[in-house]
């Protein structure tokens, strides 16, 4: 099933010079993408976005290290992409992710941690949302699509 998802590139992947490499591991797995933009979040986006850990003891943490600089938040389609995107990132620390996962390539920290990726299909359709206007997001297919798929059952 054609899906899309979100994924954030964190402050921390701004500040260390990692966006286009971050970016290209995406769309050299093939998923492409329907909308990007530079934004600086506030407390406001940051309350909703992070709304399931409010109570944990890293909140207001997680919320200083998401405001410290601007964020990239794309939105990726492909077949299968949250789950495609989600494993790409890998677990929340980095420290102890897998090698050839994101995290696992790319940091040392479970809060500096590159990336925020969708981890359902339903949270994706909410998150998309929250980041972006409807116009902001475009429709096309990519030329490269029967090669990365053919023969496949979806
Ligand atoms: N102990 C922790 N457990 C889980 N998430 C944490 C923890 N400390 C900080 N975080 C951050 O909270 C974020 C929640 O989802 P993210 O995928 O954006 O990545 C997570 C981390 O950046």
């Amino acid at each position: 099933m054609m899906e899309r998802t979100l994924v954030l590139l964190k402050p921390c992947t701004l500040q260390r010079g990692l966006v286009g490499e971050i970016i290209s591991i995406f769309e050299k797995k093939g998923l492409h993408l329907c909308g990007m933009k530079m934004m600086q979040l506030d407390d406001a986006i940051l309350n909703e976005h992070y709304a399931h850990l409010a109570q944990r003891p890293f909140f207001q943490r997680v919320k200083s290290s998401m405001e410290a600089a601007p964020i990239i938040a794309m939105c990726l389609e492909g077949v299968e992409a949250v789950t495609a995107v989600h494993a790409l990132a890998g677990p929340t620390n980095g420290r102890n992710a897998p090698a050839g996962t994101i995290r696992g390539n790319y940091c040392m920290s479970c809060q500096e941690n590159i990336v925020h990726t969708s981890d359902s299909h339903e949270t994706a359709t909410i998150e998309i949302k929250r980041f972006f206007r409807p116009e902001e997001l475009y429709d096309w297919h990519p030329a490269t699509f029967d090669y990365l798929y053919a023969n496949d059952e979806y």
